[in-house]
């Protein structure tokens, strides 16, 4: 089979992975974001590349958006959002980073595979995405990718979709938001 044949089966896997996803959530995510003072995200790996590309787009829309453990990331308080990225919910720096988020009073989101998982159980808002855990641990997913990818993918969709809902609410277009785009590079 050839890459473009692999790459339609991809956006099958992500067409229907779509109506899995909970809208309450997403909305209510989105209220969390609106109503944080600063907006921290964090995640491993892939999941830290998502998240990161994220951060990105909210600095675009105006939102005050940190990478948790770069140089220039500002303090964490409580009226800030914590949005943790991990399809497992047991990563355990991020587990270390929740709790630490915790004990300064702020708002802790995750997006994620596994709601119960321990950062699923210790988030006060969670948006839950379908995809395959990255051990894919022997059973059936639905999915001919590797590891965390479809959950990776989607994830990045997801927070593309969510960027849109900001930019109506805000009354934003790309053009405003490309006002905003580095220019030192
Ligand atoms: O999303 P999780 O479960 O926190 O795991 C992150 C890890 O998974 C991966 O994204 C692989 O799928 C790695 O890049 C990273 O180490």
């Amino acid at each position: 089979m050839d890459t473009i044949h692999y790459f339609n089966k991809i956006v099958k896997e992500l067409e229907h992975s779509a109506p899995l996803i909970s809208s309450d959530e997403a909305e209510t995510l989105f209220c969390h974001i609106v109503g944080a003072k600063k907006v921290f995200v964090a995640g491993a790996g892939r999941s830290g590349f998502i998240a990161k590309s994220f951060a990105m787009r909210m600095m675009h829309m105006g939102i005050d958006a940190y990478v948790v453990g770069e140089t220039v990331t500002a303090t964490f308080e409580k009226d800030d959002l914590l949005l943790l990225c991990t399809g497992s919910g047991e990563t355990k720096t991020l587990t270390a980073i929740g709790e630490k988020a915790k004990t300064v009073g702020g708002t802790i989101a995750v997006v994620t595979l596994s709601p119960l998982s321990t950062i699923g159980k210790m988030a006060n808002t969670t948006v839950t995405l379908p995809g395959a855990p990255k051990d894919q641990d022997g059973s059936h997913h639905e999915t001919i990718q590797p590891m965390g990818s479809l959950f990776e993918q989607i994830m990045l969709l997801f927070f593309d979709a969510l960027i849109l809902r900001f930019m109506h609410h805000k009354e934003l277009d790309t053009n405003k938001m490309y006002g905003k785009h580095a220019n030192l590079e």
